[in-house]
């Protein structure tokens, strides 16, 4: 992997006219977790797809990438729709990305990263045969097998049981340590887990609060942790427009 780079986006979006964002100015520190919440429709997967090089009909005003150059072939996208390929078995998803660049592909990494997803067993299925949960796990996997210096997560663990997601948060921290990982959630408990950088975006800005102490992922029942969700919490429910904004 190569040195995992700062994010920027510094601008407005537009899609027929219609403003999606305005005057958003999110900087993403290298190597680490940053997590952004807010309410449904604000932009946070249009910003995801921006930086991927796939917000199509987008019109984007303004600077994105990254501080060390070009964005282009290290960026990893894990979509909110797991977007696997009904025609293909499990297996054939998750070594996708590799067969798309002409890469040879890699099954016994594959069956490796299935395994710790929970779905060993499950390679010669199609996705109609999986249940939400499995099909997000899938996702996941096909995700962690691209060795990129970027990760784009949308609500990745969204449709796991509590003991599942507690653990491919702990997987997926573990497995994408030092990389530069943006985190769209719209879970307090899971920012305050994961985040070293937390963003609250609404229609106003961005506003930073400030993360628990100590290394991801933290403990569920570390106090700084559930101090840090239930302000997240807290901060969520009210309407952010009367909110004080750092941005
Ligand atoms: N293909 C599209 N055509 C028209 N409008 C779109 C399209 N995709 C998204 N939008 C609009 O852009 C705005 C931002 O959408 P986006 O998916 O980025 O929000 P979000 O914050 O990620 O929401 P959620 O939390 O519900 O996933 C929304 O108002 C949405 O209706």
């Amino acid at each position: 992997m190569t040195t995992a780079p700062s994010l920027f986006l510094h601008g407005r979006a537009e899609m027929s006219g219609a403003t999606l964002f305005r005057d958003v100015a999110l900087d993403v520190p290298g190597g680490g977790w940053t997590c952004l919440l807010g309410p449904s429709g604000i932009g946070k997967s249009t910003i995801l797809k921006l930086f991927a090089d796939l917000a199509e009909g987008v019109d984007f005003d303004g600077r994105i990438g990254a501080t060390d150059g070009p964005l282009a072939g290290r960026v990893a996208l894990m979509a909110q729709d797991d977007l696997l390929l009904p025609w293909l078995d499990v297996l054939g998803n998750v070594t996708l990305g590799a067969r798309l660049r002409g890469d040879t592909p890699d099954p016994a990494r594959a069956l490796d990263v299935l395994d710790k997803v929970g779905l060993a067993g499950f390679e010669a299925r199609r996705p109609s045969e999986l249940s939400g949960g499995q099909r997000q796990r899938a996702a996941l996997a096909r995700t962690l097998m691209e060795d990129r210096p970027v990760v784009l997560l949308d609500e990745p663990f969204s449709a796991l049981d509590a003991r599942t997601r507690a653990r491919m948060q702990e997987l997926t921290a573990e497995t994408l340590s030092g990389r530069t990982v943006l985190l769209v959630t719209h879970d307090p408990a899971e920012a305050a887990r994961l985040g070293q950088k937390i963003i609250v975006m609404t229609e106003t800005g961005l506003r930073d609060l400030p993360p628990p102490a100590g290394p991801v992922p933290r403990p569920v029942g570390d106090a700084d942790t559930l101090r840090v969700q239930a302000n997240l919490l807290e901060i969520l429910r009210k309407d952010e427009r009367c909110a004080p904004l750092t941005s």
